[in-house]
């Protein structure tokens, strides 16, 4: 489903993502490690095609999505939550939720109500303003406003950065929900290894930049743990 095939990325002159190859395979649990700083959200950054590749190539379905926009990949069903929720706080909460309807992929111009089965406290609080939300309760709304166009694949930027550990524990079910519900492919960055493995069926390791190492979740050792994820 996702294939990034020698992916290279500079800011300019420093050169952050090197020959980066991934494999994503449709309805599977992914997770790219890494620690801070090796190019983590860079590389999302570029698979959303909100940061131009230098070289490389990224396609979905098939389709060829190197130099296309972040419209073109959220209406070929790729959604998106990034690092630090970027809520718009000003905005309630319906209106937070109805800004991803105006895009192509989404006919109908109403909130999919199964966004609330997934997180009902969104349904009470729909008329709060976003900025007037707990950092779970912005987490929540950030990952619902993807699901908002019922994507086939969920790309998460750390999900639970500062967020309480019940919130964790119902993010981490309804990431397990969507993938088994509705065969929805999961790609997440995390840090915190048991989420991680909750979460993850296969991982990415990344170290300056590059992939040091993948396989199925139990492929990740100790030993693999302490040379690229223990600070
Ligand atoms: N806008 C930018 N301009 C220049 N360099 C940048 C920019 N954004 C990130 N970098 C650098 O690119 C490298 C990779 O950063 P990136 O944020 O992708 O890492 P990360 O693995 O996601 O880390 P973290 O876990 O801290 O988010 C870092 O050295 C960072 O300093």
């Amino acid at each position: 489903m996702l294939n990034i095939s020698q992916l290279n990325q500079r800011y300019g002159g420093s050169h952050i993502l090197w020959d980066v190859d991934m494999n994503i395979a449709q309805g599977s649990r992914t997770c790219i490690m890494g620690r801070n700083g090796v190019g983590k959200t860079t590389l999302l950054k570029c698979l959303m095609g909100l940061l131009p590749s230098a070289s490389g190539s990224i396609t979905i379905n098939d389709q060829d999505v190197t130099k296309s926009s972040i419209e073109t990949r959220a209406n070929i069903g790729v959604g998106y939550v990034p690092q630090g929720r970027h809520i718009f706080g000003q905005l309630t909460v319906e209106e937070n939720l109805k800004v991803s309807l105006n895009c192509k992929r989404q006919k109908s111009r109403t909130i999919p109500e199964e966004v609330f089965e997934y997180f009902p406290v969104l349904k009470e609080m729909l008329q709060r303003r976003g900025g007037d939300l707990s950092g779970g309760q912005q987490q929540q709304l950030a990952i619902a406003r993807a699901l908002v166009l019922n994507p086939n694949m969920l790309i998460l930027d750390e999900p639970n950065e500062g967020i309480q550990p019940n919130i964790v524990q119902l993010i981490r079910d309804v990431l397990l929900r969507l993938n088994k519900e509705k065969n929805m492919t999961i790609v997440l960055v995390e840090q915190k290894l048991p989420f991680a493995r909750a979460v993850g069926e296969e991982f990415y390791l990344m170290e300056r930049g590059k992939v040091v190492s993948y396989g199925e979740m139990p492929a990740l050792t100790d030993e693999l743990v302490k040379q690229y994820l223990s600070v």
